[in-house]
């Protein structure tokens, strides 16, 4: 199965993300104010280009069951996701309304530009790839470190929060875009399984950069203020 052959290969970086400084600082109780605002800022702007990418999905899409399905991941990415980010500026004791307007960092715009080139120059089979290892990390990452977890641990609602059992961001939507892949697969050539899976592998990667990118605080070198 193709959904078998990406998993299998993005395991590395999976493995690397679950290790992560923030993630682990997730998992134990502890990360930097300064690094949960980054993230918090840079998730808005990452969400917002998600959910048009979602709709590029859903007009591309061939049934309506795909349509619903889209549809469904439009409303919850732009209605619900924000509780996710709640959860972390309570944490960092910090109001969300002044932290929506951030400047787009590095990784951002190269995850963001990544998806949205997907879209424009993708199938549907395209889309759906660059897109599976956001929802599908996070799975995993609450998945492994919630068994790990203090139940005093000021990250367990978050951690809950992508828990496949909650029905939110769940296993079962997981597993739909892996089965929307790998029945798009069987039509799809040899050779645009490969550019399909180089798609799916640097989505992982930016998934990594991302945590990095709020750990240090990454940012443009020559950024001008306006
Ligand atoms: C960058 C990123 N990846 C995955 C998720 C989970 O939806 C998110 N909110 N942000």
């Amino acid at each position: 199965m193709f959904s078998e052959q990406l998993k299998r290969d993005a395991a590395p970086i999976l493995t690397d993300i679950e290790n992560h400084p923030f993630v682990e600082g997730i998992r134990d109780g502890a990360v930097s104010r300064d690094a949960l605002m980054v993230y918090v800022e840079q998730d808005t702007r990452f969400l917002e280009a998600f959910v048009k990418v979602y709709a590029g999905a859903l007009e591309k899409s061939k049934t309506k069951k795909q349509m619903q399905f889209f549809d469904e991941q439009i409303r919850y990415t732009l209605n619900d996701e924000a509780g996710a980010h709640k959860i972390l500026c309570g944490i960092a004791d910090e109001a969300l309304e002044e932290h929506q307007n951030a400047e787009i960092r590095p990784a951002t715009y190269l995850y963001n530009e990544h998806l949205f080139n997907a879209l424009r120059t993708g199938q549907l089979i395209d889309i759906a790839a660059a897109m599976l290892p956001c929802p599908w990390t996070y799975n995993e990452i609450s998945k492994k470190i919630i068994s790990d977890s203090d139940p005093t641990n000021p990250f367990l609602p978050w951690i809950e929060f992508y828990q496949p059992e909650e029905g939110k961001v769940d296993d079962s939507m997981v597993n739909t875009l892996f089965s929307m892949i790998d029945e798009l697969a069987e039509e799809a050539s040899a050779a645009h399984l490969k550019r399909v899976e180089e798609r799916f592998l640097r989505s992982c990667e930016f998934e990594y950069d991302f945590w990095d990118q709020a750990y240090y605080q990454q940012d443009w070198k020559y950024h001008l203020q306006a």
